[in-house]
């Protein structure tokens, strides 16, 4: 019996020369970015780079020109919905709430794909969801505009979930929250691997991403500038200098 080296396998997202904007203004140069099924990938960088404008690309919500291969067959043609369909999913940066929704309203909204799909299973995701936030079954019947900020993004993450994504893309998951909460975060990232779903991870906390990650490319002005084995790029004497100085002096 012969195995298929890992290397040769399709890799789950594989984006060659990418290209996207606003109107006339080019913010992504021709990006080319890989991740391995069940992988956790993060593109770090400063603001501006384009980090969000990438994620925002690849689930369809801006024109792009490039190729996007998703299990191996092309989608840059694809509509958001018909991405969604496929199992792709996005958490921006913004979270996005129904804010005078409670918070299970919140999640079931999230399950749409399994109810497109006459799926029954939508039950056992939202159990699955509590099971990773069991703050969230807590506050089930909470107003998700009342949320604190760590809950609010568990809430943002769960909702994704709900659609039992192949591939989860988190845009800053991190930001604007406390330490601790930035922790459970990054737990729960590692957790979702362990069950399969691969995780491309935008993040400006360069340490923390590049702990959780198995790859990871730093993005700037819209190029990728490095890209590497995270724990790699984790060393790396311009990473260190740019991105994870100022966190080690603390
Ligand atoms: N809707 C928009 N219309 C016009 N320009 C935009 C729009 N959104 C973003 N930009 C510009 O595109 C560039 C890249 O923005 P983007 O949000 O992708 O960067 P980022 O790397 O995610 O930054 P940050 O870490 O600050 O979120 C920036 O110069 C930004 O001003």
């Amino acid at each position: 019996m012969t195995t298929t080296p890992t290397s040769s396998a399709t890799p789950l997202l594989r984006i060659r020369d990418l290209h996207a904007g606003y109107g006339r203004a080019e913010v992504l140069h021709g990006i080319d970015l890989q991740a391995d099924k069940g992988s956790v990938v993060t593109v770090i960088g400063p603001n501006g780079a384009g980090k969000s404008t990438l994620l925002n690309a690849l689930m369809g919500v801006l024109p792009a020109k490039g190729t996007i291969e998703y299990m191996g067959q092309p989608v840059a043609a694809l509509s958001l919905e018909e991405r969604v369909m496929l199992g792709i999913a996005l958490v921006p940066e913004k979270r996005e709430l129904f804010g005078t929704m409670p918070v299970e309203d919140n999640l079931v909204l999230g399950g749409f794909r399994q109810v497109r799909l006459r799926n029954r299973q939508w039950r056992d995701q939202l159990d699955h969801v509590y099971t990773l936030f069991p703050r969230l079954k807590e506050r089930r019947a909470q107003l998700a505009g009342t949320l604190s900020g760590g809950e609010r993004q568990m809430l943002a993450v769960g909702r994704a979930l709900m659609s039992r994504p192949t591939l989860l893309m988190l845009d800053e998951p991190s930001l604007g929250l406390a330490p601790l909460v930035v922790q459970e975060i990054f737990r729960t990232v590692d957790a979702l691997r362990a069950t399969g779903v691969t995780i491309l991870l935008v993040e400006q906390n360069a340490r923390a991403a590049l702990e959780v990650a198995d790859q990871g490319y730093v993005l700037e002005m819209g190029s990728v500038s490095l890209s590497g084995r995270a724990e790699d790029l984790a060393v790396d004497s311009r990473v260190i200098d740019t991105y994870l100085g100022a966190a080690k002096a603390r």
